[in-house]
């Protein structure tokens, strides 16, 4: 009997692949960088060829790097990078357009005039989000306007709009399967998280033909099998779901009031909050955390744009690092009584801002700022963030965490999650496997191909690695934190 399952993890910066056991046990992975494309000031775009070619070559690596063959493989998990928005011909398979990413901002004047006439109560109202560039539906309607001819075919059922996950479901299958999960579906701004389905009303607001989008199931699901030729026979994609609620799965964060904070390119907090949407008074999502056996369990989501993505512009932008890992020693090194601040607003503010016209901002530079006091400042404005995003969750009534999960590429840095530890007063937990999003698909194929009893499972699969303590004086805290809150308030165009 196939006792393995593979999860591919379509990130933003990178491809992975990862096979693990039915007990949660990593037996091999595979990674491929993805390129970033910058085309213009706030735009950002990825090449969905080089995505799907990735995956094909991280999934066999990882099945040739663990000895399996398709037949040794219960079920393929598919978890990614929410939003990014894909257009294709359903005829030849092939991308329109290059993928409009989350991070873009390109739509902010539409999400702008949408919100003045009005529109933003309904819309939050049926979806728990925001009117923001953000979310896929208003990059949909950006690539139908501006290409010659896109509307009327889309009308007419030949173009195909997909998330990530959907757009490799596709391919994964030979052109089979045209759909997608609940927790991606309520990323897009039409879809209804409480009736779980498309809603007219918001296709029309937008402008995004129905016979454009794909079916809509649970998270464990038998979704479709994998064209043989890809991996010398078929294998079953049997779950799915975006890359934080996979995240807040593989941290075993399966009970209401648990909540875990992913720090990659961006940082997402995740509340589960059970079968009960919370409808935030602090400018908090209400998602989808998983779909299961048809009932929904929801979460109350903060998203901050930009957490790895401001070492990846130290290094790549300003380079004034060489690896991401520098960071670390560098932090340490920085003069503890200067105060730089550095307002990574690249492509504007997420929550609990939610300002798409910010810019990012160095503040606090005297004659004697080295590159270690703007590293470490960089750092720092992660966990500043990650404290604006738990005080809007405590003031939307969520009981005081006693701890906080973390995982992602950052909490690698023992600085910044001591630093973190420091600026919430709460402990920081990382668990054992930090590859907590591949482990949260792995265990939905898991769970639909019946190798895997149930979410509780997840808990025996979690273990410690390192806790983080709080150890800074509150005067010292609050002192610091407020230096972010006056930075912010500097780069802010809107209250
Ligand atoms: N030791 C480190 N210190 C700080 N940031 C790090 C460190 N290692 C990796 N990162 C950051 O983590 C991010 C990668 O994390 P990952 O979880 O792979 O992201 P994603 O899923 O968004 O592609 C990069 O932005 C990188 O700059
Ligand atoms: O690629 P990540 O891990 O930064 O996650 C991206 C998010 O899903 C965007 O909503």
């Amino acid at each position: 009997m196939a006792e393995h399952v593979l999860a591919i993890d379509q990130g933003t910066t990178s491809t992975r692949a990862i096979v693990f056991t039915a007990r949660g046990r990593e037996r091999s992975r595979a990674q491929a960088e993805l390129t970033q494309h910058y085309p213009g000031p706030g735009w950002v775009e990825h090449d969905a060829e080089e995505i799907w070619q990735a995956t094909l070559d991280v999934t066999r690596q990882a099945m040739a790097g663990a000895g399996l063959a398709a037949c040794d493989i219960a079920g393929i998990g598919i978890t990614n990078q929410r939003e990014t928005t894909i257009l294709w011909d359903r005829a030849t398979g092939r991308p329109v357009a290059p993928a409009i990413v989350w991070q873009d901002r390109r739509t902010a004047e539409r999400c702008a005039a949408l919100a003045a006439e009005g529109a933003e109560p309904m819309v939050r109202a049926r979806t728990g989000l925001l009117l923001d560039p953000y979310f896929s539906a208003t990059k949909i309607a950006w690539l139908l306007d501006r290409t010659e001819g896109l509307r009327a075919r889309a009308e007419r059922g030949e173009i195909a709009f997909g998330t990530v996950d959907c757009f490799l479901l596709w391919r994964l299958t030979g052109g089979r399967v045209h759909a997608t999960d609940a927790t991606n579906a309520a990323r897009t701004l039409l879809f209804d998280i409480h009736r779980q389905d498309w809603d007219d009303e918001l296709l029309r607001l937008f402008g995004v033909p129905r016979a454009m989008l794909p079916a809509v199931h649970d998270c464990a699901h038998a979704f479709g099998t994998t064209d043989p030729a890809l991996f010398g026979g078929a294998i079953a994609v049997r779950g799915m779901a975006g890359d934080q609620q996979a995240a807040t799965i593989g941290q075993a964060c399966v009970r209401p009031g648990m909540i875990k904070s992913t720090y990659g390119t961006g940082c997402f907090m995740l509340l589960n909050t059970g079968d009960h949407p919370v409808v935030s008074q602090n400018r908090l999502l209400t998602t989808v955390a998983y779909r299961l056996d048809g009932r929904a369990t929801y979460a109350l989501e903060g998203s901050i744009f930009v957490a790895g993505a401001a070492v990846q512009w130290l290094r790549d932008g300003l380079r004034l690092i060489a690896s991401a890992g520098q960071t670390e020693q560098l932090a340490h090194a920085a003069a503890p009584e200067r105060s730089v601040y550095l307002v990574p607003a690249f492509t504007g503010l997420g929550a609990p801002y939610w300002d798409a016209d910010a810019r990012g901002a160095i503040l606090g530079l005297t004659r004697d700022t080295g590159i270690a006091d703007i590293v470490r400042a960089a750092l720092e404005a992660v966990c500043f963030q990650t404290r604006d995003l738990l005080e809007a969750m405590t003031a939307d009534g969520a009981a005081p965490p006693t701890n906080l999960r973390v995982d992602g590429g950052m909490t690698a840095n023992d600085w910044a999650m001591q630093f973190l530890a420091d600026m919430l007063a709460v402990p920081v937990e990382r668990p054992a496997v930090t590859e907590t999003t591949a482990l949260g698909a792995a265990a939905l194929a898991g769970i639909g191909a019946g190798i895997i009893p149930g979410l509780d499972a997840l808990e025996t699969f979690w273990h410690l690695d390192r806790r983080y303590e709080p150890a800074m004086a509150t005067p010292e805290r609050d002192r610091r934190y407020a230096g972010w809150k006056d930075a912010v308030s500097r780069v802010r165009t809107r209250a």
